[in-house]
């Protein structure tokens, strides 16, 4: 059956053109509108206004504890807003949305887990957007396609509980991508895989957003390896945030600001490197900023 959905548009600027040039925008799939985050009475991000069109890539960057696993748990029902709205493809989001997958941050699964490897891939298909269970036969070569996609086929039968935090991570990359979801939802999914299978995954990715026209949510503390996919960067830091093109966010100017202290944006052989410059001695720690 054919994709309903409209072809995927990668925006060049967040920068406003002319009213008479404008194209005429696709409809967002993801819209925030004043949206405030808080626990305890402290804000984590505030006024948050944000839509993104089917195909966009978001990379979403800022220091350990500024609200990014929180603004995808936003996304997924799972946290509700202090304030302002949040909508998926027009409609308030709900907990469980087939509209919308999920790649969480890397958790091991207990050894005793009573799940193969394919079952896990399987549960992203199970049941799901078509209305009906998959025929048996193609739901297997649905799940060996993806397994494959994720280089994980040698391991298809083993049990998860057994499988590295790599190779676990593999299955739920897998697993997202099963229902081709319209908004794809991914909480630093390159942590732990060694580098061929970033590249594999990160490829995977793309694909979803450029050939399927998902939006991408990419939250991540290391922007290098997906820099050249990413259309804009939302970065939160100190309880607020900036958006816009990774050439109009990651400056020394921008940075500096949103942190409130000295900040140091340098491109080094097509890689960007953010880094704290402190007053003592000038230490370099970029770690602090948790960028590479
Ligand atoms: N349900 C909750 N109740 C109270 N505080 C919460 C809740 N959820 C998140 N927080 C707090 O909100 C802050 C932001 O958490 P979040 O996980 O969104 O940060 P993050 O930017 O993803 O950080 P990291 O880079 O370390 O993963 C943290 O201080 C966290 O303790």
């Amino acid at each position: 059956m054919a994709d309903p959905r409209p072809a995927p548009t990668r925006p060049a600027s967040t920068i406003p053109a002319t009213p008479s040039a404008a194209p005429r925008s696709p409809e967002p799939v993801v819209q925030l509108r004043e949206a405030s985050v808080g626990f305890n009475g402290r804000m984590l991000w505030e006024g948050l206004d944000l839509e993104l069109v089917p195909g966009e890539f978001l990379a979403v960057l800022g220091p350990n504890g500024a609200g990014k696993s929180t603004f995808l748990k936003v996304l997924l029902g799972l946290t509700r807003l202090s304030a302002g709205s949040v909508e998926i493809s027009g409609e308030p989001v709900r907990r469980g949305s087939s509209r919308v997958g999920y790649i969480p941050q890397q958790q091991t699964m207990p050894e005793e887990t009573p799940l193969r490897a394919r079952d896990m891939v399987a549960l992203g298909l199970d049941g799901h957007r078509f209305g009906m269970r998959l025929h048996p036969r193609r739901l297997r070569r649905r799940v060996d396609e993806l397994l494959h996609a994720v280089g994980a086929s040698a391991y298809a039968d083993m049990p998860v509980g057994l499988l590295s935090g790599g190779e676990q991570q593999r299955l739920r990359t897998a697993q997202a991508l099963a229902s081709n979801p319209e908004v794809l939802l991914c909480d630093e999914p390159l942590h732990s895989l060694d580098l061929h299978h970033q590249q594999a995954v990160t490829e995977l990715i793309r694909r979803q957003a450029v050939d399927r026209g998902s939006a991408v949510v990419f939250v991540t503390h290391e922007i290098n390896p997906v820099i050249e996919h990413v259309d804009r960067v939302l970065y939160f830091a100190r309880g607020q945030y900036r958006i816009g093109t990774t050439e109009e966010v990651m400056r020394s100017e921008v940075l500096s600001e949103l942190y409130g202290s000295s900040v140091d944006v340098i491109e080094h052989k097509g890689r960007l490197v953010v880094m704290s410059a402190h007053d003592e001695g000038c230490h370099y720690h970029p770690e602090e900023l948790s960028l590479p």
